[in-house]
């Protein structure tokens, strides 16, 4: 087994394939667009059920599971809702060797297999608010090109669906997940993300408004979107007809309810990947890694007496059971067919946060050498404080992993006034800040105008890339002040807000 042998800066995409494949997190699969999640992959989504799982239990909200299919009839329910994703919608039409009288979806998303339950369940105000999640996955036959985890045709998410009394209430719900979002990318993940509400190009066409966190590439200059939690307004309760009576009394109309959906999935994992990881594979953020730590035994030759050998072997595994009564996710290589510098090697392509390395000096000083994968850095530590510093070690690769991503998003994030510094900084791997008047068409023009080389030329039309025109990626929470008279950053109109742009996935 070799490490890796593609540079990240110089051929992206051959490296990303290779450190999620070497690193052994996924593997292919003879169906396009499908792949294997491996236990170190779902070790991480894993830890991120598991935190999430808590919040939104905390905050009233019930599991549950509805089925994956979908009649057409069902599914066409809300024609504009669906009718753009048309294309994308997998159907069943045969069992065994006998064509179905009516072919069957499979869920893309599960408003239309829900809703017609609320529609049942809910009567009366005192069933708001009405709270349910899935954890399940869903299929999208993309055509785009497949990329592990940034688009699969089927992939893991959870699916938060949510009714509440009022439009404030609903309001509450879908920040109070935006904020779960961004916790679980800064806390789980160290990855840092821009908050904000979508345009109206860009948002959920079957709801009121979308909020998004968004993440950003160094290697691509390119943002990407984190996750999504939509304000549904009362459309679909229009449409399902998921109404209470009136709390004020039985003589007053009934009341639509007003409604949020939220989801994460499993792209969040690339996204992790992505930024963190190295030339020499991955590196794996202390809170999601499914090993914090590898115990690994050095200093052992043939000369080395049965003895010390076997009290090398010994203290290992002490040392690894006391770890894991510590609370600490903690493996060992004891692999006597491979020599440590190639055991290092492997686990730092894996990512593993922090190797161990314990031979017969190490246990003569009681100590243990801690080398740490994000910085290289090797610190003896006391075996009699390991149980205190290595928790806090953990923390600091946490600490300094978010730091590094976070200087990078902020130093690529750059405010922008004249149009020609928007497409000059988007080709310095840059999103921009830009001041704008949230016209729909001038968002189509901003896309198109900004999808030139700096001499003004075009790029080269390739079907298989990633297009270069500049999307809005959302219109930031946190805005720098808009002074009277300030110009959109295309045309001539009046900014109402700063939005940010940038090439994205
Ligand atoms: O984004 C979320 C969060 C979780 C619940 N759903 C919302 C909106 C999903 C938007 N969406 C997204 N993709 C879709 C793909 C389809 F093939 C299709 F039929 C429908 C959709 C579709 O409605
Ligand atoms: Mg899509």
């Amino acid at each position: 087994l070799i490490g890796v042998t593609v540079d990240k800066e110089k051929d992206f995409s051959g490296w990303y394939q290779q450190i999620l494949t070497k690193g052994e997190m996924l593997d292919y699969y003879d169906v396009s667009g499908c792949y294997i999640m491996r236990p170190a992959s779902y070790a991480v989504w894993e830890q991120i059920q598991k935190f999430f799982d808590e919040k939104i239990k905390s905050d009233g909200v019930a599991n549950a599971y509805f089925p994956m299919f979908v009649s057409s009839k069902v599914l066409e329910k809300e024609k504009d809702h669906v009718e753009g994703f048309a294309p994308e919608v997998a159907w069943v039409t045969r069992a065994g060797s006998s064509d179905l009288e009516e072919p069957i979806a499979i869920r893309p998303t599960s408003e239309t297999v829900m809703y017609p339950y609320y529609a049942k369940w809910i009567r009366s105000h005192r069933d708001l608010p009405f709270k349910m999640n899935q954890w399940n996955s869903v299929v999208r036959w993309e055509f785009k090109h497949p990329q592990p985890f940034l688009r699969t045709r089927e992939f893991l998410w959870q699916e938060g669906h949510t009714v509440h009394l009022t439009h404030e209430d609903a309001e509450g719900q879908v920040l109070r997940i935006l904020d779960w979002y961004e916790e679980i990318y800064r806390e789980l993940l160290a990855v840092p993300v821009v908050k904000g509400v979508k345009t109206e190009n860009e948002k959920f066409a079957g709801g009121k408004f979308t909020t998004t966190v968004e993440g950003y590439i160094p290697t691509t200059g390119r943002g990407i979107q984190g996750a999504t939690s939509h304000h549904l307004g009362q459309n679909f309760s229009k449409m399902f007809n998921i109404t209470v009576e009136n709390p004020e009394g039985s003589d007053k109309p009934k009341i639509y309810t007003h409604q949020t959906s939220w989801g994460l999935s499993t792209r969040v994992i690339g996204v992790m990947v992505m930024i963190h990881s190295d030339n020499k594979g991955l590196v794996i953020p202390p809170r999601v890694s499914q090993y914090q730590t590898v115990i690994i035994p050095v200093g052992l030759t043939s000369k080395t007496t049965k003895e010390v050998v076997d009290n090398v072997y010994s203290s290992c595994k002490d040392l690894e059971s006391r770890l894991k009564a510590s609370g600490i996710r903690v493996t060992s290589d004891y692999r006597d067919n491979y020599s440590p510098g190639w055991k290092f090697s492997n686990w730092e392509l894996k990512g593993v946060p922090v190797r161990l390395e314990v031979g017969p000096k190490d246990l003569a000083n009681k100590s243990v050498l801690a080398v740490r994968r994000d910085t290289g850095a090797k610190v003896a530590i006391k075996l009699d404080e390991l149980d205190t510093e290595l928790p806090k070690l953990l923390d600091a690769i946490h600490e300094n992993l978010y730091q590094t991503a976070k200087e990078k998003f902020d130093e690529h994030r750059v405010l922008v006034h004249e149009w020609s510094d928007f497409v000059h900084q988007l080709n310095k791997k840059n999103v921009v800040v830009a001041p704008w008047c949230g016209v729909p068409e001038c968002e189509d023009e901003i896309k198109d105008k900004s999808a030139k080389q700096d001499n003004g030329e075009d790029f080269e039309v390739d079907e298989k890339a990633p297009s270069m025109g500049a999307k809005s990626l959302c219109i930031p929470y946190s805005q720098p002040e808009l002074k009277a008279g300030t110009k959109c950053i295309r045309c001539e109109k009046a900014a109402i807000n700063y939005t940010m742009f940038g090439r994205s996935y």
